[in-house]
Formats: C-alpha cells, sequence, structure tokens
C-alpha cells in the first residue's frame, strides 16, 4: 500500500491543456454551421428537394461538431512518475495479465509469442506478476508455441532485465543489428539469445510440419475451435519466487469450452473466463488487457500503471481503469493516433478516457461490478457479500465465490500452487456456467455488442467511477493495423455495428436512468462513438448532392456573399484537421489519406452497419466478431518510434495503396467517384459548348468545385479504376457501379 505521508511527492500529475484559440475555432465552426442552415431554412421556399435533404445532413454535422466541440472543451491527461514508487509504496501489488487469441491462422501464433514475452519480461517483480492467454482457437500450434516461448523466457526475461532493454518483443527488438562491435559480454549475451529466438520463431514456423506428438497435448485430439471441452495448462508456474530479474511469472494456457449452437460471447466471453480463471488462481487486485496485436513497447509499464492507482487508494478518486493510447508500429491508422490524441484527452477531462479494449489495466473489483456507492456504503459492500446474491451473480463455483468474496474485500489469496485450482478453472470454464448469472450483463466484459471493449467501458462509468489516460513517450504498448482494404472495411463494418448495438441496451447514453452515475457531457461523448455507424447515411448524400445538382441543374449551395459560409467552413476543417495531424509529427500525406480513409470507410463499410442493426432487431440474424488478419511488418525500429515517417520514406511504393475485393464495400464508393467523375464532365461539356453562365436557379461553379472534392476525397478510387489485381476495382464491383451510376444520371437529368 502506499505511503500516505503527504510531504512526499505525488506519484501523478494532472496536465490540463489550455486551448483558448481552439475553443474559439471549434465554437466559430459551429457558428457557420448555425449560421449555414439558418440561411437554409430562409431560402427553403425557393428551392427544391435538394435543399431539404441538404438541410439534413447538415443538421446532423451540426450536431456532431457540437458533441466535438464538447468533449473536445477540457483536454487532461495524467503523467505518472514511476520513480517515486520505489519510495512511496511498499509493497507493489499483483497483476493478471490476460491476452486473447482466436485464431491460428488469421493471428499468426509468433505474433501471440511476442506479445506474451513483452509481458512476462516487463519491469515488475516476478511474483507478483501472472500471464494467461486465452485460445478461443483451441489451437494445439498455438499451446505448442506458448510453451516453447516459456522456455525461451526463461533467457529472455534475464537478458532484458540485465542489459535493461527497453522494447522486449523480441521480432521488434532484434530487427536492429548490434551497435557495438567489440567483442564484449553483451554482444556475446545478445547474438546467444538472437539465435535462441531464431531457433523459436522456426520452430513456431515449422509447428505445422514437423510434430512430435506428446502426451501434453493429449487434450487438444479431437477437438474443433467450436466444438471441445475447457483447457487449462498451467505452462510455467514461479514456484516459491521472490521477485528477482531471473524469474519468469507464472504462465497460463486457456481455451474455454464449446459447444455448437451455445453462444460464446466472442472476446467479452473469453475476458470474462480469464478473470474467472485467474481468481480463482492468483486473484490479483489489478488486470492487464492486451490484445495479441499488441506488445509492451516500454519495460516500467506496470509501473507506470500502478502510480495512478497507489495514489488513488490514498484520494479517494475512484479510478476503475488506466488506458494507454493505441499507437501503432505500422502506418495504416495515423488517424486513430490523431483522433485520440484529441478526443481521447477530451474524454479524459471529462470523466476519463474510453476502454479501448487493449493497453488498459483495470481493477478487479470494479469488473465484479461494484459501485462507488458500495465503496461509500458499507452497507451495501454487505449487502453485496450475501451468499445467495453472490451465487446468482457469480455462478455456482464455491472457489469462485470465495474468490470473489477475497478480491471484494481487498484480501489477496492466491493459491499455494496452480494446478491445486485446475478443477475449478475446468468448472467455470463450462459453457453454461454463466447461464443465469450477472457475468455478462453487469459482472465483467458486457455481451450483445461486437465492441465490447466501448459497452463496458460505459458501464463502468455509469456506475460513478472514472478512468485515467497516461500517454508516455515512448508509447507503452505498440500494434499493427490492417493496411486500407477489405480487411480494414471489415474490422470498421464490425466497430460502426458494435458500437451502434450499444444504443440498443441498458447502456444508451440517452437513457438517463436515475441510478445512473455517469457525467452528462460523458453520456454526450459516447453519444458521439455510438453513432459512428449513422454517419454513413448523411455523407453517402453529401458525397452524391454535388453530383446530383450539376447534372439537374440547380443549386446546391447558397448564392452571393452567403457562399463564404461553405467556403470558410471547409477551408477552415481542411486546415484545423491539417494542423492536427502536423503537430503530432504526421505528414501532410499522412493527413491527406486519413481524410480520404475516413470518408471512404464511413460510406462503405460504417453504412452496413445499419442492415446489421437492422436485421437483429428483427431477430433475422446476429451481429458476429469476425477477428482481423494480423501480419507482421518487418519494417526497422527507430529511436523515436515514429512508424508513420518511416513507410514514408519510399521504400514500399505500394504500402500506401488501396486494395480491393469483390465485397460490397467498394461499391458505394466507385458508384460515388462514377456519379462525380460524369458531373465534371456533364459540366465541362457545356461550359464548352456555349458561354452562357451557370447562373439563375442552375448549379455553378461551386458544385462543380464540390464533385472535384469529392473525386479528390476518393481518390484511391479513381487509381484503383486503372490497377490491376489486388489493387484494382474488380470487374464486378465496376458493373455493379457503372449500372447505379446509369440510373442516377437519368434520374438526376430526368427529374
Ligand atoms: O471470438 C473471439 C474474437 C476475438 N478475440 C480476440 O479479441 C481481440 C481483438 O480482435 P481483433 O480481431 O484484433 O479486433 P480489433 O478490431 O483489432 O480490436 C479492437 O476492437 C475490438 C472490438 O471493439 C476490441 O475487442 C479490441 O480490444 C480492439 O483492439 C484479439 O486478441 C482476438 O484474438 C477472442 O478472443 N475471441
Ligand atoms: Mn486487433
Amino acid at each position: 500500500m502506499a505511503d500516505s505521508s503527504s510531504s512526499l511527492p505525488s506519484l501523478f500529475e494532472k496536465i490540463s491543456y489550455k486551448r483558448y484559440f481552439l475553443r474559439a475555432v471549434d465554437l466559430t465552426m459551429l457558428g457557420l454551421l448555425f449560421s449555414l442552415l439558418l440561411y437554409r431554412i430562409l431560402h427553403m421556399s425557393q428551392n427544391d428537394n435538394v435543399w431539404v435533404v441538404a438541410f439534413l445532413c447538415e443538421s446532423f454535422f451540426t450536431f456532431i461538431w457540437l458533441l466535438i466541440t464538447c468533449i473536445k472543451w477540457t483536454p487532461a491527461e495524467h503523467k505518472p512518475y514511476p520513480d517515486r514508487l520505489d519510495e512511496r509504496v511498499h509493497e507493489l501489488p499483483s497483476v493478471d495479465m490476460f491476452v486473447t487469441t482466436a485464431d491460428p491462422v488469421r493471428e499468426p501464433p509468433i505474433l501471440v509469442v511476442n506479445t506474451v514475452l513483452s509481458l512476462l519480461a516487463v519491469n515488475y517483480p516476478a511474483n507478483k506478476l501472472a500471464c494467461y492467454v486465452s485460445d478461443d482457437g483451441c489451437s494445439l500450434f498455438t499451446y505448442f508455441s506458448l510453451k516453447e516461448a516459456s522456455n525461451f523466457a526463461k533467457i529472455w526475461v534475464p537478458f532484458c532485465k540485465k542489459y535493461n532493454v527497453r522494447v522486449r518483443a523480441p521480432f521488434r527488438y532484434f530487427l536492429n543489428s548490434l551497435d557495438a562491435k567489440e567483442d564484449s559480454e553483451f554482444s556475446r549475451d545478445w547474438e546467444m539469445t538472437k539465435r535462441e529466438y531464431e531457433k523459436l520463431s522456426g520452430k513456431v514456423e515449422d509447428a505445422t510440419r514437423d510434430w512430435d506428438a506428446d502426451d501434453d497435448f493429449e487434450a487438444f485430439s479431437n477437438t474443433k475451435p467450436n466444438d471441445h471441452s475447457t483447457i487449462v495448462k498451467v505452462v510455467w508456474e514461479n514456484k516459491g519466487g521472490v521477485g528477482d530479474e531471473k524469474e519468469v511469472p507464472h504462465f497460463v494456457y486457456v481455451s474455454r469450452e464449446k459447444r455448437p449452437n451455445y453462444l460464446h460471447h466472442y472476446k467479452a466471453g473469453a475476458m470474462n473466463f480469464l478473470v474467472r480463471v485467474s481468481g480463482l488462481m492468483t486473484n490479483a487486485p489489478y488486470m492487464l488487457n492486451v490484445d495479441c496485436d499488441m506488445y509492451a513497447n516500454e519495460a516500467d509499464v506496470v509501473r507506470q500503471a500502478m502510480c495512478i492507482f497507489m495514489e488513488g487508494s490514498m484520494n479517494p478518486n475512484h479510478c476503475a481503469f488506466v488506458q494507454f493510447p493505441q499507437k501503432f508500429y505500422d502506418s495504416n491508422s495515423d488517424e486513430i493516433v490523431v483522433l485520440q490524441s484529441y478526443v481521447g484527452r477530451g474524454f479524459a477531462g471529462i470523466q476519463g478516457p474510453v476502454y479501448a479494449g487493449s493497453g488498459c489495466f483495470l481493477t478487479r473489483r470494479v469488473m465484479y461490478g461494484l459501485s462507488v456507492d458500495d465503496l461509500e456504503e458499507d452497507r451495501n459492500l454487505s449487502s453485496l457479500l450475501a451468499a445467495e446474491r453472490l451465487e446468482r451473480d457469480f455462478g455456482k463455483s464455491k472457489e469462485m465465490v470465495k474468490s470473489v468474496v477475497d478480491a471484494l474485500q481487498r484480501k489477496s489469496n492466491p493459491q499455494d500452487t496452480l494446478i491445486n485450482s485446475s478443477e475449478a478453472a475446468q468448472a467455470v470454464g463450462h459453457c453454461h456456467y454463466e447461464y443465469q448469472t450477472s457475468w455478462g450483463k453487469t459482472v465483467g466484459w458486457l455481451y450483445d455488442s461486437t465492441t465490447e471493449d466501448a459497452h463496458t467501458s460505459i458501464g463502468i462509468h455509469s456506475r460513478g467511477w472514472t478512468s485515467s489516460y497516461i500517454s508516455p513517450e515512448p508509447p507503452a504498448f505498440l500494434r499493427c493495423m490492417p493496411p486500407g482494404g477489405p480487411e480494414a472495411m471489415l474490422q470498421q463494418r464490425r466497430w460502426a455495428t458494435g458500437l451502434l448495438e450499444i444504443l440498443f441496451t441498458k447502456q444508451n447514453p440517452l437513457n438517463g436512468s436515475s441510478c445512473k452515475k455517469i457525467r452528462f457531457r460523458q453520456s454526450l461523448a459516447y453519444l458521439y462513438i455510438f453513432t459512428w455507424g449513422l454517419r454513413s447515411i448523411p455523407e453517402l448524400f453529401y458525397c452524391l448532392l454535388p453530383a446530383y445538382c450539376v447534372l439537374h441543374g440547380s443549386a446546391l449551395f447558397p448564392k452571393g456573399v452567403c457562399i463564404g459560409i461553405v467556403v470558410t467552413l471547409v477551408g477552415m476543417h481542411c486546415l484545423y484537421t491539417l494542423w492536427e495531424f502536423t503537430s503530432l509529427g504526421f505528414s501532410v500525406h499522412s493527413w491527406y489519406a486519413s481524410q480520404s480513409f475516413w470518408r471512404i470507410k464511413t460510406t462503405g463499410s460504417w453504412l452496413f452497419s445499419i442492415p446489421d442493426i437492422i436485421l437483429k432487431l428483427l431477430g433475422v440474424s446476429n451481429t458476429i466478431f469476425i477477428v482481423t488478419k494480423k501480419t507482421i511488418s518487418k519494417t526497422r525500429l527507430e529511436s523515436g518510434d515514429r512508424p508513420s515517417q518511416k513507410e514514408d520514406d519510399g521504400s514500399n511504393p505500394d504500402s500506401n495503396k488501396f486494395e480491393f475485393d469483390g465485397s460490397l464495400y467498394f461499391l458505394p464508393g466507385t458508384f460515388i467517384l462514377l456519379v462525380n467523375l460524369t458531373a465534371i464532365a456533364g459540366f465541362s461539356m457545356c461550359l464548352q459548348r456555349s458561354s452562357r453562365s451557370y447562373g439563375g436557379s442552375g448549379s455553378s461553379m461551386i458544385d462543380a468545385c464540390g464533385c472535384i472534392l469529392v473525386v479528390i476525397l476518393f481518390l484511391p478510387f479513381l487509381i484503383g479504376l486503372f490497377e490491376k489485381g489486388k489493387y484494382g476495382i474488380p470487374l464486378s464491383t465496376l458493373s455493379k457501379a457503372a449500372f447505379l451510376a446509369v440510373l442516377f444520371v437519368v434520374f438526376s437529368v430526368r427529374n
């Protein structure tokens, strides 16, 4: 526990950003949007239906901007001081670290191995750590790889600690060659460790080929990913550990029972099983959640998070979780980094950041459904601890109930040996264990959304907890994302659908039930992300309106000086977002690519979240979680870890190209492109044919400029028209889009 004497310096500092100028910019843009709406209302009678459609779209955009302004108003973050931890805290708390994997093909085991190695090697007493891997793929190869990794960990962990290695995922660490030429102890150890890592990765890659059966793999025989019993394997137990540098923390492999026709709730279900198993085995008060596509990039990461929790145990600031921003070692998601930096810090200045599903430390008690009120009134806690209630909430395992009571009362009674709890662990992995309990409803990770992270997050904030955002440099965690193309579109659709799903649960931020403890601005902030999918409709319309007006000969934008409103809005938005990108060190190209991808994903991928939700509400089909395909990036590390700059160096000319396939995701974009190209062609032909001005009620140059802007934003599709292979738009998509475009043109001209 932390030393509460006030003379010692605080373990963290809250940094609140002053942004008077940016607030003025936000408000000016809001004012311009309202003026545009007012103009539309005043001129409604003189114009046709286009005017109404534009008005509706712009009302939606204004609403979004209002939410953004409200989120960004008071940005903040926490800065931890891990150096002060030893002076202040006599005994560090234990942490259970969870890694999830689900598919050995889409998530190569070598990636999981690296995630795990980076966690096992963090700077924290090894006897206070335990790493649990949940494998929803029930894969022998994953298990085999992890078992091999645990042997390598006995070399890797001491090596990292001896030489204070910063990047503790070997696949990243060994990308850089050895600087020291001389034959020092370090270079000998380095060479040896590298050789051992190469052996390990060779074995992992060949696992599917040379296979020597072993009794230990018995449990995997005759299993299918969706049909098998629970498997719990203690891969490595740190027996009698005292926390010295050579020790490797406990390491457990689990795969919960799966049967066809049983809902298993994807990652949320896996996380809930991990909470139960770890509760039975080590029952640490804190938990770290990392996806298998992410690794710890900073050895002090656990200590950084503990600064927030330990200080919080003195000042009841009720911090439920500490979220590190998602940063990437490939350059496919600059816009996410930028979004987090502004919107994420905005959330942090209200009630706390959103739990992002990975790179987050959580408190076990909070995950057991505790609310802030339960802390204040001991009475509540004792009602929570009533035996029959515990069984109803947490299930029928006595061992589980006991571990929950210990956790809620902050008593840590880990098992003497992990093997002792194997049997109880099997029981809590049964696919009917959660039946009629509170798991997934009020306890643990919440079900009913494919973005279980955002759903669980609002559940925690609704119980009155705050959360903390810390963004150390170098980044604490790094992960990878799919490049622009079918995988990215699939992932975006899953996110948009999952976020919309939350609007139809009890956690809907608009459902302001009085018992909810969430702050008003925090609800608005959640509303901003939950409505991503809905944005697709106004964005789609807005990409088509200029073309419609040019073809139809009507005006979309205001006339005279009032056009200044639109021009200023577009100009300000460009400059504002450009500044956001460049001030974080991203290039102008990255800014453009993000603006373009944002339009592509909204109109092409988020759009499908709407039928997904309708089909779910009608009971026709349920939403599914398709795991994103991960590939290992071989880009070299730079000292500053600025991934975006690296791939911009032109070494791989294809790295910025957008990939296509025959899926429907690319139909809206191709259609938008063709329609706007037609409108531009039509407009320039008319200009050539006659010098008659486009005055009166007809469309003007400014509408044609709108079409040009849309084409610029959909440039990856224009390039796709001329490319072949995976970089080209398939003929089937092209012909469907062309057919729709002809219908659109006929409709616009005739109407
Ligand atoms: O049935 C499943 C499906 C997925 N996963 C795991 O969930 C994690 C995330 O899956 P991924 O395909 O990588 O999804 P992403 O879209 O990259 O993940 C983001 O979005 C998800 C949904 O919001 C969150 O769960 C993640 O934490 C967040 O990083 C991975 O470790 C998977 O192995 C399971 O354990 N079981
Ligand atoms: Mn992922």
